[in-house]
C-alpha cells in the first residue's frame, strides 16, 4: 500500500524523481516541500490560468503543471492504480473548489499577484477576540495636511481610549515610513502604496478587535475609498481635520513647509502636491474662527462617536 500523506502546502509538482513503482501499482509520494510526483500512471495535471480552471488527463506526460494549495492536512492512501486516480480526482475537486474561491478574491484586488493561495480560516475568530476584548475592531482613519494635528489627535485619541481600558494601535504615516513602507517616495504611485498598505494593516489589526487609529495625510479620495472598502460596513470611521493650509503652514513644527515654499521639497502636499478632502467622511473636526479645540476635545468627539456606535462593547 502506497498512501498520501501531506501536512501543510499541497503542491502539484512537474517532476517525477522520487516516485516509485512498486509492482504493478504506482506510487504517488509527496517531496520534501509537499511535491506530488505520480508515474506510470494516468498523470493528472491541474491548470489554473486566468479564469479558466482546466483538468489534463495526459497517459504519456510525466509533467505537471505546478499547482499549490494550502491544505491543513491530507492523508489519502489507496492500493492500486484506481483507487490512486480516485484519490488524485478527488484532491483535484478540492482544488478546483479552491480555485474558484481564489477567482472571486482575485477580482477584488487589482494588485495581487500571488496566485494558487487559499484562505486558511481559524477557529478562534474576531468574534471571540472581541469578547475577550470587550470592545469591535475597528479603523479610524485620520486624514489632513501635514501639520494639521493628526500625530496629536492619534495619540490623544489612544490615551482617553486607553484609560477607558480600551485596546488601541496607532499607525502613524511618518512612522510607518521608517520601516514596512521605508522604500517609498511621496510621488503620487508610492503614496497610493504607502496608503494601501496601512488599509491592509489596519484591515488587520481590526480583525484582530483593536480599534486601530491610522494617521496619515492620504490626500487622494480614492486611495482612501480604497482603504474603507477593505472593511465591513461601519468599520472605516474617517476623520477629518479640516484646518487651514495657513494654520498648518504656520505652525510648521518640522519646518516643512519653509522647505517646500523654498523649493527644496518637491510635491509637498498643499504647496506644490494635491489634497484631495473627504466629501462624505464620518467626522469632521475643525478649528472654528479664532477659538482653537484641544486634542483631548477632539479626541472626546471621536470617543463619543465610538460610543454611539457601539465599538465600546463587544
Ligand atoms: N512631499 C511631502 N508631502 C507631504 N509630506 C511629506 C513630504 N515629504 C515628507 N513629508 C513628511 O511625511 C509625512 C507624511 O507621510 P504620510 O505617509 O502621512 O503621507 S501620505 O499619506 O503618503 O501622503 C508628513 O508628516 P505629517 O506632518 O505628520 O503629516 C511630513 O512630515
Ligand atoms: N488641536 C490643536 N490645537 C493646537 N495646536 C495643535 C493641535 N493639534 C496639534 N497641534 C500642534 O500642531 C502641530 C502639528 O501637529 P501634528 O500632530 O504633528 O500634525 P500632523 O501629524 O498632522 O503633521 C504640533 O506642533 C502640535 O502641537
Amino acid at each position: 500500500m502506497t498512501s498520501i500523506r501531506g501536512a501543510g502546502p499541497l503542491v502539484f509538482g512537474s517532476s517525477s524523481p522520487g516516485c516509485d513503482e512498486i509492482g504493478p501499482f504506482s506510487s504517488c509520494r509527496i517531496g520534501k516541500l509537499g511535491f506530488v510526483s505520480l508515474n506510470g500512471i494516468n498523470v493528472i495535471g491541474l491548470d489554473y490560468r486566468g479564469k479558466t480552471v482546466r483538468l489534463n488527463v495526459n497517459v504519456r506526460s510525466s509533467f505537471l503543471n505546478p499547482i499549490k494549495a494550502m491544505e491543513d492536512s491530507t492523508t489519502a492512501s489507496f492500493t492500486n492504480t484506481n483507487d490512486c486516480a480516485a484519490a488524485i480526482s478527488s484532491a483535484s475537486e478540492v482544488i478546483l473548489r479552491r480555485c474558484e474561491i481564489q477567482e472571486t478574491q482575485q477580482s477584488m484586488s487589482t494588485v495581487r499577484k500571488s496566485t494558487n493561495i487559499v484562505w486558511h480560516k481559524s477557529s478562534v475568530e474576531k468574534f471571540d477576540r472581541q469578547e475577550l476584548l470587550q470592545q469591535k475592531g475597528c479603523v479610524i482613519w485620520i486624514t489632513g495636511l501635514s501639520g494639521s494635528g493628526k500625530s496629536t489627535l492619534a495619540c490623544a485619541l489612544s490615551q482617553g481610549l486607553h484609560l477607558r481600558g480600551k485596546l488601541t494601535y496607532i499607525l502613524d504615516g511618518d512612522n510607518v515610513r521608517h520601516g514596512l513602507n521605508s522604500d517609498l517616495s511621496f510621488k503620487v504611485e508610492d503614496r497610493a502604496e504607502n496608503i494601501r498598505r496601512i488599509g491592509e494593516v489596519a484591515k488587520l489589526f481590526a480583525d484582530a478587535g483593536i480599534i486601530c487609529i491610522a494617521s496619515l495625510i492620504s490626500p487622494y479620495r480614492k486611495d482612501r475609498d480604497a482603504c474603507r472598502a477593505l472593511l465591513p460596513e461601519g468599520d472605516f470611521i474617517e476623520v477629518f481635520l479640516d484646518v487651514p493650509l495657513q494654520v498648518c503652514e504656520a505652525r510648521d513644527p518640522k519646518g516643512l513647509y519653509k522647505l517646500a515654499r523654498c523649493g527644496k521639497i518637491k510635491g509637498f502636499t498643499g504647496i506644490d502636491d494635491p489634497y484631495e478632502p473627504p466629501l462624505n467622511c464620518e467626522i469632521v473636526l475643525q478649528q472654528k474662527g479664532g477659538d482653537l479645540v484641544s486634542p483631548s476635545n477632539m479626541a472626546e468627539t471621536v470617543i463619543s462617536y465610538l460610543e454611539e456606535k457601539g465599538y465600546l462593547q463587544a
